[in-house]
């Protein structure tokens, strides 16, 4: 990374009032370290969506990131394929991580032609695009907005095209999620979170990142148009699927 990633400390000291949770600059300032102790399987998602990006992507081929933070999916497709494999834009409504992101890329993949757009991914005009990636950022949008969205990244997309939609999810069966949630705390606790912060950071997502059932985004994806739709990646309540365009 470009500038120094902080350890996330953003909830070690107890608050009278949890704000709700936004992509701000301290949270910019710990981002990478935040993520990965916070999603189960994060570094392993990135590194197989260069192998996706291999298998599935037109050479030359257009790619959008939305919600692309500090760039970590196009760093990894960067990482991957030769600078006249693709184009991608990477789209953050973020400005402190677009303006990371934009010194990351020209840093540490000049040749790669990978552009940074500060915009809403709900209003953005598409092009047409080969493969498309919402890594964790379909369930920060409210769940009326979602449809209107992957109805219009599916007209994006050429025949041939793929949308990979990695997200938190929530199990229809009460004690199943339960379970899942449990667990999901012993991890972070494993990684070094207090109970407290994980319960603080909790309370600072609700109303903000609103999961849905795998079965409602097999669901929704099936209704946009898309032929076949894979869970390639399931740890926890953290899910990754892959959608293809005929
Ligand atoms: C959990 S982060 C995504 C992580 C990133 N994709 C990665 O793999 O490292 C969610 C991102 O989505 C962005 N975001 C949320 N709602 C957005 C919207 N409506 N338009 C554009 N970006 C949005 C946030 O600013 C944040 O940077
Ligand atoms: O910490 C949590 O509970 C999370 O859900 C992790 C999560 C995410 O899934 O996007 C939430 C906010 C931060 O962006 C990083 C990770």
């Amino acid at each position: 990374m470009t500038d120094a990633s902080y350890r996330d400390a953003i909830f070690t000291t107890p608050l009278d009032r949890v704000a709700s949770f936004s992509f701000d600059e301290r949270v910019v300032a710990c981002f990478p370290d935040m993520i990965r102790r916070s999603v189960p399987g994060y570094g392993q998602i990135l590194g197989m969506l260069g192998e996706i990006a291999a298998r599935h992507l037109r050479h030359g081929g257009h790619v959008y990131d939305l919600g692309c933070s500090l760039g970590a999916v196009g760093l990894a497709l960067a990482g991957r394929l030769a600078p006249d494999a693709f184009t991608l834009t990477g789209v953050d409504l973020s400005p402190a991580m677009v303006e990371r992101a934009r010194a990351t890329f020209s840093d540490e993949c000049p040749e790669h032609r990978i552009e940074i757009v500060e915009c809403d991914i709900r209003h953005l005009d598409y092009r047409p695009a080969s493969m498309i990636v919402l890594n964790f950022t379909l369930q920060f949008l409210a769940p009326g907005d979602r449809e209107a969205l992957i109805d219009k990244l599916f007209a994006a997309l050429e025949p041939g095209g793929v949308l990979v939609l990695s997200e938190k999810i929530v199990a229809a069966d009460e004690q199943e999620n339960a379970w899942l949630v449990e667990r999901y705390h012993d991890f972070k606790r494993a990684n070094g979170y207090s109970d407290m912060e994980i319960s603080q950071k909790r309370t600072a997502l609700e109303n903000v990142l609103v999961p849905d059932t795998l079965e409602a985004h097999h669901a929704r994806l099936s209704r946009a148009g898309f032929s076949r739709v894979t869970t390639w990646f399931q740890y926890l309540n953290f899910a990754s699927m892959i959608a293809f365009k005929d």
